[in-house]
């Protein structure tokens, strides 16, 4: 899996036509957070994900951290990948292995001020039991982990680029304008975004999307 770029936070069935239209390749879908404010229904995400064209695909993103519980809700969802955002303990990612073998996982690696040992750490022991890493970045402000909007220190995704023997998704405060030079600095396998693509509405923007994706293209193709 190279040189993805993924958009989280679908809202709707025109945003994710929109986005699979504009070439971006896997649909983020945030569902069951602990606040309890979900952007789409279940159901409705069950159907905007049954109609995805392949080879796009829809990604479950969630804190879960139950491997049985995490298992069922991708099959009710019909996703063939989840993007693992809270605190998973190593066993239940191992157990998730091996009770849904064919399914794809990406576990956050959440970037604070002070903690590149420990993230260093959780690739050397959780790599065996994932597909794909992707980082994020830490709020200090609201104690928020996803879709903050903030940018981190880029040499930390860099080493835990260099660190992990699994692909990286880089995220985290990435919009059309940045993209590219976190390609060239980070050298991830994958980018992904949600505010930087967003418009005053609250939705995300074409043009915005669009030059994102031409960015990132072109930015992975420059990579030696
Ligand atoms: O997209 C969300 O709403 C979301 C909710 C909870 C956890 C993660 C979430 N998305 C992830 O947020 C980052 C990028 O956000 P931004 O570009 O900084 O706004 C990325 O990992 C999304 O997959």
């Amino acid at each position: 899996m190279e040189h993805l770029v993924q958009v989280a936070g679908i809202i709707d069935a025109d945003e994710a036509s929109m986005l699979c239209a504009e070439g971006v390749d896997w649909l983020g879908f945030p569902l069951r957070l602990p606040s309890g404010k979900d952007d789409i229904s279940e159901p409705d995400a069950t159907k905007i994900i049954a109609d995805i064209p392949p080879p796009h695909a829809g990604v479950l993103i969630s804190y879960l951290t139950d491997a049985e519980e995490v298992s069922a809700f991708c099959a009710e969802l019909g996703v063939t990948a989840v993007q693992l955002h809270g605190d998973v303990p190593a066993d239940q990612l191992r157990k998730l292995r091996e009770i849904h073998p064919d399914l794809y996982v990406l576990k956050s690696l959440v970037v604070r001020e002070d903690n590149a040992e420990e993230l260093l750490g959780l690739v050397d022991e959780v790599a065996d039991a994932v597909d794909m890493f992707i980082t994020d970045t830490y709020n200090p402000a609201t104690g928020g982990k996803g879709a903050t909007g903030l940018l981190h220190d880029w040499s930390v995704s860099a080493e835990l680029v260099r660190r992990s023997p699994k692909p990286l998704m880089m995220a985290g405060g990435l919009n059309p304008d940045n993209v590219a030079d976190a390609i060239a600095q980070v050298r991830p396998a994958a980018v992904d975004a949600h505010t930087g693509l967003e418009g005053p509405d609250g939705r995300k923007d074409r043009m915005k999307v669009r030059t994102f994706v031409t960015e990132a293209r072109r930015a992975f193709g420059e990579l030696r």
